[in-house]
């Protein structure tokens, strides 16, 4: 039994490896305490602990020496045996002691985690290791995602029956500069909730949560979180920045920007975009010069600043993140990473809970899409705190649906065979001249600039060479200049006509002229999909969404991308056939694209593209 015990090379140990070793064991045994405590084996722990100690403990004990008798061994062995067991009680007592601190530091770990809103594992380390407490963090849970808070897309209130009521000058620009008076469902919702809780957060340490918000294209996102930032940041002394509102793309952030101009007239409130349109120096003295009390960003520019300049975020009331789904999509730079964890640091979130941390004003993250994320993976970079899911739908009809399709808006498809795909633009002009209700206001997807290009010149040319003059063809295209896009968009908005375009308008753009969109070549995902036909059928309007598909491969791409799964909400409708036949076909049953295509459009045609291939050779 002792020869177990007492093996020569153990006993051999420097015994000054000791304070080490001892240290490295409190963790071991602090482990083991838990098992103990939690495991079903309980007892065989408690009967082993003694024995595992003493062979910890071992190199402490002296080999005898050949010259030693057995009964001195066996006494230098009892008092070694029983110094260790003395040793075993003692450091069990210390055990017990420094188990109960780390129950304390527990505790506090799990104040932490509830004000993150994250349950992790109780782990001894978390309070200590600032990294490992990021990574828990990350980790949440995520159980929230299949409890959202439905609400019906029917409902309205007036601006002027708010409570907490909203400023007056807020209303009358509402009923002034947007020509309304009444809220949409996302925004009594979250206008609501968000007034409701900013109210409350002044006496109440415990500060309120995070909204993702999921509702149909059109449906009033914008201002469901431009009111309530404003109304909440209005009365300010100094100004600072306070909000900061990100969005993917350049036409996204001016048309944020305009909508903010309108809403905060009278206010004392300074605005600013970066717009990418001079250097990150001259946009950032600019910054400084401006103060702006509401920053409207896409997520590139702004972390240029951040690395380059260090934007001071510890009065950032709302983060603002639009079209989320895209953004999240967009790793460059790590921008959500960086973005969240500086926001953290310079409000001081990124330690321990204290006293100060606690009470202080926290950034509320405003998360929105048409066709919100679902990934817990991409939103724990989010580091949601207490997030409410909004989503603004009848809950009866949508369980994990969460692309939303607006209740207006009707589908069509038009199978063409493959055989006539040489005469696509021809058929496309058909569709504008043949059908009364789309000879204007429609907008138009192409899968590339280049093709957004080239199809509208040929229109062009082809309207020409068939002496018809309507209806106006224009295009944009990520390669023209931002000013002169805006000239474009004016225009097309004001005297209608068919603009040609590619998915640089499918984001948020928002023109309530627009009445019918027609996907020429087709998206390349469900959720291009459903934000390009959500250029229509806005602010509860009619509009048609029109996708054309030639021969077998594309129609089966189109049916994978809308019919999968049911991923769609589309409000009970279903995609309808808009046949494609030729006058004698004509059965008069269902929604008919009656295409003749003569011989002599064939040939206008046919010297169309003559044209456009010299005119695109001597460029
Ligand atoms: N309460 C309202 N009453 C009438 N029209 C409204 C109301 N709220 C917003 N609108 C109008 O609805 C249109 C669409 O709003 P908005 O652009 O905010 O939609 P969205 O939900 O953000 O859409 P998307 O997902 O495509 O970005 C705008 O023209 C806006 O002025």
């Amino acid at each position: 039994m002792f020869a177990a015990r007492f093996d020569p090379l153990a006993g051999q140990q420097p015994i000054k490896d000791e304070p080490k070793k001892q240290h490295r064991k409190h963790h071991h045994r602090l482990d083991r305490k838990r098992k103990r405590e939690d495991s079903d084996e309980e007892k065989g722990e408690k009967k082993d602990a003694p024995e595992v100690r003493v062979q910890e403990e071992q190199q402490d004990v002296t080999v005898p020496s050949s010259d030693q008798s057995m009964s001195d061994i066996e006494e230098s062995t009892s008092k070694a045996h029983e110094s260790v067991l003395n040793r075993f009680k003692r450091t069990m007592n210390l055990q017990e002691k420094i188990a109960d601190e780390e129950v304390t530091i527990s505790e506090q770990a799990e104040i932490s985690i509830e004000t993150r809103d994250v349950a992790p594992m109780p782990q001894s380390k978390l309070p200590r290791d600032k990294s490992l407490q990021s990574k828990e963090s990350k980790n949440k849970s995520l159980a929230w995602l299949t409890t959202p808070e439905y609400h019906d897309t029917e409902v309205r209130k007036k601006f002027i029956d708010f409570s907490p009521e909203l400023d007056e000058k807020l209303v009358d620009n509402l009923k002034k500069e947007f020509n309304i008076e009444e809220a949409f469902s996302v925004q009594i919702s979250v206008i609501e909730s968000v007034l409701s809780a900013a109210n409350q957060n002044k006496l109440n340490p415990k500060p309120f949560g995070d909204y993702l918000i999921n509702a149909a294209t059109g449906s009033g996102k914008t201002l469901a979180y431009l009111i309530p930032i404003v109304q909440t940041l209005k009365d300010r002394i100094v100004p600072c920045l306070r909000c900061i509102i990100l969005a993917p793309t350049k036409p996204l952030i001016s048309q944020v920007y305009s909508n903010l101009l309108s809403l905060t007239k009278g206010f004392n409130l300074n605005l600013m975009m970066f717009k990418n349109d001079q250097s990150l120096s001259a946009e950032h003295d600019r910054y400084l010069r401006n103060k702006p009390d509401i920053l409207i960003s896409t997520p590139g520019r702004l972390v240029d600043h951040l690395v380059n300049y260090d934007l001071d975020l510890q009065q950032l009331h709302f983060l603002v993140v639009d079209e989320a789904d895209r953004l999240l999509n967009q790793s460059f730079q790590n921008w959500c990473d960086l973005l969240v964890s500086k926001i953290e640091k310079d409000q001081g979130m990124d330690g321990d809970v204290n006293f100060y941390n606690i009470f202080r004003i926290r950034c509320v993250k405003m998360i929105l899409s048409a066709t919100l994320t679902t990934n817990s993976e991409k939103l724990s970079h989010l580091n949601l705190f207490k997030p409410n899911l909004v989503v603004i739908n009848d809950s009866e009809k949508v369980s994990n649906e969460l692309y939303q399709l607006p209740p207006n808006l009707n589908e069509y498809q038009i199978r063409v065979p493959e055989t006539l795909s040489f005469y696509k633009p021809l058929i496309l002009l058909h569709l504008f001249l043949d059908q009364n209700d789309l000879r204007t206001h429609g907008l138009v997807f192409t899968k590339s600039n280049e093709g957004a290009i080239r199809l509208s010149r040929l229109l062009q040319l082809l309207l020409k060479g068939m002496g018809a003059s309507t209806p106006t063809i224009l295009s944009v295209n990520s390669t023209i200049r931002s000013q002169d896009r805006q000239k474009i968009f004016k225009t097309f908005d004001k005297e209608g006509g068919i603009l040609i375009s590619t998915d640089l308008v499918s984001r948020g753009l928002n023109f309530d002229s627009i009445r019918f969109v027609v996907n020429y070549d087709l998206p390349m995902s469900t959720k291009e999909y459903i934000h390009r036909v959500g250029r229509t059928a806005r602010a509860n309007k009619e509009g048609k969404a029109i996708t054309f598909c030639y021969g077998e491969g594309d129609y089966k791409w189109f049916k994978r991308l809308v019919y999968s799964g049911g991923v769609i909400n589309r409000n009970d409708k279903t995609v309808n056939d808009m046949k494609f036949i030729r006058e004698e076909q004509k059965t008069g049953e269902g929604i008919e694209f009656i295409v003749d295509l003569t011989d002599e459009e064939k040939q206008i045609y046919e010297s169309t593209l003559k044209v456009l291939e010299s005119e695109v050779y001597h460029k």
